[in-house]
Parts: structure tokens; C-alpha cells; sequence
């Protein structure tokens, strides 16, 4: 066993997102950082080894798929090829903060022995890191709702890894997670069912885009049950079972996977927190003010443990806010966001920002709403063009001020158009100039013109 210390300007633990960038950041400007990652494996983060990367790559090589390719070779060669570009972005994210010299990477647990000191342990080594300011980055971990997670019973992160495709697979939950792995691998050739106790998929969303979207995902043959109280699941060995009631009837299917996507909690659990006098939420989250600072004041927490939107994007920005605080004008706030988009990665996307109508109406506000079919498109060719027909658009505006409140878009290149759309809501462009503007033809953008001219 070793035993050694360290002292830093500021310790970064987790290598997520918002982190990484701050400990950049901080590094460049001459500050002595340390980074502690628990796993060689994780240097970069969720997003990039077991999130958005991977994932995003498979429903890309799941849409290039085509019903003659064979399932389980085209499936085998996708998990392989988005391994080989998680490890490439994996190791460039190490490089970054590892050639810097003001950064050491440490590769170990961190666990608070006080408010100033973080204990590091890797097998029989320990290392004992004491900084001014330390900036708390471990993400969040699987909800796993008491079912045993291992063999047949997983979560999106061992589904990935797994090169066999599962010729039937059962999704519990119908959330990003749940819907997104659904869509693909429907798209690579597996019978999917996906079980939510909701009485829809897509719950957040109005009930026209959530119907329009599980339309979508019913003609890939994927089976949608609702209001879904999952029993039982058993791993049978050969294969496993889901038991399930609904409507006061119990039903068991069987299935080669069943992945259990129920959400993400906040990492605190082993945090040490209470040693550290860093206060929690009464959901585990590191409990944060608009500076993102926790109940010590050097102490802050970035990304998924804050509880916050789980987005890669929202982790960025809360580096901006730290930033800002340690070397900065110390103004930036969680409470100047506006406008935060999101994409569910279906085929064609769901992207949201702002109110839905529902939102929108239980607020009181006095709204006009435009909505078309995609199919119904009449001067925007570019759907036709790319036969990507299916979908929505949907915008829901303040009748009183012509301001656009929100928009969901179920549609080709959605995951673009809406940065587009939340620019505007931030920027005050109303309803009526994000009609009249001239865009570029044929374009996905356009349609932007002919579905507002349908507000009412
Ligand atoms: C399947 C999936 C798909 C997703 N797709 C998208 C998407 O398309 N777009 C999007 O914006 N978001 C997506 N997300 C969410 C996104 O990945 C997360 O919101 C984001 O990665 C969170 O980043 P973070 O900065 O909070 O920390 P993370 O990137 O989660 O990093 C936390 C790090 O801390 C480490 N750690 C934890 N505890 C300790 C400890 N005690 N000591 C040392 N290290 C520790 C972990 O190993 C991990 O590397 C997806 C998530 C999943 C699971
Ligand atoms: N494209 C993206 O941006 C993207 C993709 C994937 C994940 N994420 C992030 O990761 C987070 C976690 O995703 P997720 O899909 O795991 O969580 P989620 O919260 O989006 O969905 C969980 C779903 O599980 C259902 N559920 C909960 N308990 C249940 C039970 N006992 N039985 C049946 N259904 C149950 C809920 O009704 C919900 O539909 C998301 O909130 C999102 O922020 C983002």
C-alpha cells in the first residue's frame, strides 16, 4: 500500500462534462487543478463513453441499415465501430487536461474526509488531495426500481457494449432512455416492447406530438403498453421474463434483454458528503444555489449531481457559471437560462424548448397555436426530398405579445432547427419575423414559414 498527499488551487471530481471544461479552463490560466476519475474508462464522462456519443452513433448506423443487411452482423459491426470511436474521443479527452502541467489526472474514488480534503483510492493506494475550491462532477447513476441489474437485466450502459443483438427486447420505461434504445433497436432488427406505468410514452410532451411520435414507433412494429405496473423480471438463464399488470391483468413475456430505464439519480450516495458539510436534497442531489455553489461556499456542484436538467449542454453551461464565479465578473446565474432545448433521438427527431400548449394553458396564458403534419407540407419539398415524411410541427405563441412561449418539432433535422427556435425566444424575435424571414430552399428551415401562417 502507498500513501501520499497533494495540495491544489482546485480539485475536480469526476470527469463529466462542465468539469473537464473547467479544469481546462482553470488549468490554462496557471491554476494548479487535479482531476480524479474513478474508472480509466470513464475519462471523459458519460456522454461521451456510455451517453450521447455512443448512443447517437448506434441510431445512426441503425437508420443506415437496410432490411436486406443481415441484423446480427450489421448489429455487431455498429457496437464495434461506436467502440472504436468512444475509445478515439476518450483518449483525446484524457490528452487534454494530461498535457497540460498544471493538471493532474488521478484515476481513483474520491470520498471527502473534510470540506477542504478529498481522500483517493485506487486498490491498496491512497492519495490525499487538499485544494482551496473543489468542484463536484460525478453525474448520476441508473434508477434501477429493486430489479437485480445483471446477465439479461441491464441498463443502457451494459446494452451497448454487448455485441449480440437481442432478437427480443423488453424496455422498462418510456422516457429518452426507453424510447431512444426502442427506436433503434427496432431499427437493427429487434421485436421491442416497451412498458411504461404512464399511461403514454413521452408523458412530458401534448398529447398530439406524444400520439404522433408513439404512431412512429408502432409502425417500426415496436409494441407500446401503458399504465404498465412491472411485477417481476427474472433471468431465466436461456432467456428472461417480464411480468406485468395491466387493467387488473397479468401478462409475462419473455425476451432475450430486458433493459430497465427508469431514470438517473444524482452520485452522492459515496460522496462522503456529510464529512465535507455539503448539504443534499431530499432527491440525493448536491443542493446548490444560482452560483451553483453548494452549503460551502468553495465547494460546487456541476452537472447531473445538482440536480439539475440531465444534458450534457446544461453541464457545459454550469462550467460558464464557476467560471465565472472564480475568475469572473461572478454574474452569470442558472437563473438567466432561457430557452434550454432538448432532442429525443427518434427517427425523425423530437425536439423541444419552451412551454408546451398544456404548460402553456395551466399558466394562463392567452396562446395561438400552429401545428401541421409534416406530410401536409405543401411549400417545403424538403421532407419529400429526403423521405422523411413522418411527423409534427408545433409552436405555441402568446396571442397577446406575438412572443413564441415554446415549439416541438417531430420532424428531419429537428435536433437542429430547434437551436433555431430557442435562439429566437432568447433574442425576443417574434412569432411573425421567424415566419417572414428569408430562408435558404429547400431547406428544413422553411417550413417554419408555411406551419406559422397556420397560427390560430
Ligand atoms: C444512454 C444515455 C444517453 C444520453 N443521451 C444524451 C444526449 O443525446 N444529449 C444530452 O445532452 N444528454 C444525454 N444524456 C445525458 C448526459 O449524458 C448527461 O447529462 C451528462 O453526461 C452528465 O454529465 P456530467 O457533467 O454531469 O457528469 P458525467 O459525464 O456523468 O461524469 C461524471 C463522472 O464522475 C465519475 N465519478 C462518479 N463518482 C466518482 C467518485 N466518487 N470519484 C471519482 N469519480 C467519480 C464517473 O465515473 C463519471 O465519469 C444521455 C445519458 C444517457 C445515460
Ligand atoms: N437525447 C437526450 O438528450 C437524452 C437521451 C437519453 C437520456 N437523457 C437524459 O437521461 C435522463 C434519464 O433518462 P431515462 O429515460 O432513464 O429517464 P426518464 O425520466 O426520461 O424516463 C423514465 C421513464 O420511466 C418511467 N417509469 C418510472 N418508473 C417506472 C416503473 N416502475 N415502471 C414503468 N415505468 C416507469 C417514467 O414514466 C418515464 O417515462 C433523461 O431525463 C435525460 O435528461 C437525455
Amino acid at each position: 500500500m502507498t500513501a501520499s498527499q497533494m495540495r491544489v488551487d482546485l480539485l475536480v471530481v469526476g470527469f463529466g462534462k462542465g468539469g473537464k471544461t473547467l479544469a481546462a479552463a482553470m488549468g490554462k490560466r496557471g491554476f494548479q487543478v487535479a482531476m480524479v476519475e474513478r474508472s480509466e474508462q470513464m475519462y471523459g464522462g458519460t456522454c461521451i463513453n456510455i451517453g450521447c456519443v455512443p448512443t447517437k452513433a448506434l441510431v445512426h448506423e441503425a437508420d443506415l441499415r437496410r432490411p436486406q443487411d443481415d441484423a446480427e452482423d450489421w448489429y455487431r459491426h455498429a457496437v464495434k465501430n461506436t467502440s472504436d470511436l468512444t475509445g478515439l474521443m476518450r483518449g483525446n479527452n484524457f490528452r487534454m487536461l494530461d498535457t497540460l502541467d498544471t493538471v493532474t489526472v488521478i484515476t481513483g474514488r474520491a470520498r471527502f474526509a473534510d470540506p477542504h480534503t478529498v481522500e483517493v483510492t485506487a486498490g491498496a493506494d491512497r492519495l490525499t488531495v487538499r485544494a482551496d475550491t473543489i468542484v463536484i462532477n460525478t453525474g448520476a447513476e441508473p434508477v434501477t426500481g429493486g430489479f437485480a441489474i445483471g446477465g439479461r437485466v441491464v441498463t443502457s450502459t451494459e446494452l451497448i457494449a454487448t455485441p449480440e443483438l437481442p432478437r427480443r427486447l423488453v424496455v422498462v420505461g418510456g422516457g429518452y432512455v426507453g424510447v431512444e434504445f426502442a427506436a433503434m433497436y427496432a431499427r437493427f432488427g429487434a421485436e421491442v416492447t416497451v412498458l411504461d406505468h404512464a399511461p403514454h410514452i413521452l408523458h412530458r410532451e401534448d398529447r398530439d406530438v406524444a400520439t404522433v411520435a408513439a404512431d412512429i414507433l408502432r409502425g417500426q412494429g415496436i409494441t407500446l403498453v401503458g399504465e404498465a405496473d412491472v411485477t417481476d423480471v427474472t433471468d431465466l438463464g436461456s432467456h428472461a421474463a417480464v411480468t406485468y399488470r395491466q387493467n387488473g391483468v397479468s401478462t409475462t413475456i419473455d425476451a432475450d434483454a430486458v433493459l430497465v430505464a427508469l431514470g438517473r439519480k444524482p452520485a452522492t450516495a459515496d460522496l462522503g458528503l456529510d464529512a465535507a458539510g455539503v448539504q443534499v436534497t431530499a432527491t440525493g442531489a448536491v443542493a446548490v444555489d444560482d452560483h451553483l455553489r453548494t452549503s460551502q461556499r468553495h465547494i460546487f456542484a456541476v452537472g447531473d449531481v445538482n440536480g439539475g436538467p440531465q444534458f450534457t449542454y446544461v453541464s457545459l453551461d454550469d462550467h460558464r457559471i464557476v467560471l465565472d464565479q472564480l475568475v469572473g465578473a461572478g454574474t452569470r446565474s442558472t437563473a438567466d437560462r432561457v430557452a434550454v432545448p432538448n432532442t429525443v433521438f427518434l427517427t425523425p427527431p423530437l425536439a423541444r424548448v419552451g412551454l408546451t400548449e398544456t404548460q402553456a394553458r395551466t399558466a394562463g396564458h392567452a396562446i395561438r397555436v400552429a401545428s401541421k403534419l409534416v406530410a401536409q407540407l405543401a411549400a417545403s419539398p424538403r421532407p419529400k426530398i429526403v423521405h422523411e415524411t413522418r411527423g409534427l410541427m408545433k409552436f405555441v405563441v402568446d396571442a397577446a405579445t406575438d412572443q413564441i412561449l415554446g415549439a416541438a418539432l417531430l420532424c428531419a433535422d429537428a435536433q437542429e432547427l430547434i437551436n433555431l427556435v430557442a435562439l429566437a425566444m432568447r433574442h425576443g424575435i417574434t412569432a411573425s419575423e421567424l415566419r417572414d424571414t428569408i430562408y435558404t430552399h429547400p431547406s428544413s428551415t422553411e417550413a417554419f414559414t408555411e406551419v406559422l401562417a397556420g397560427l390560430a
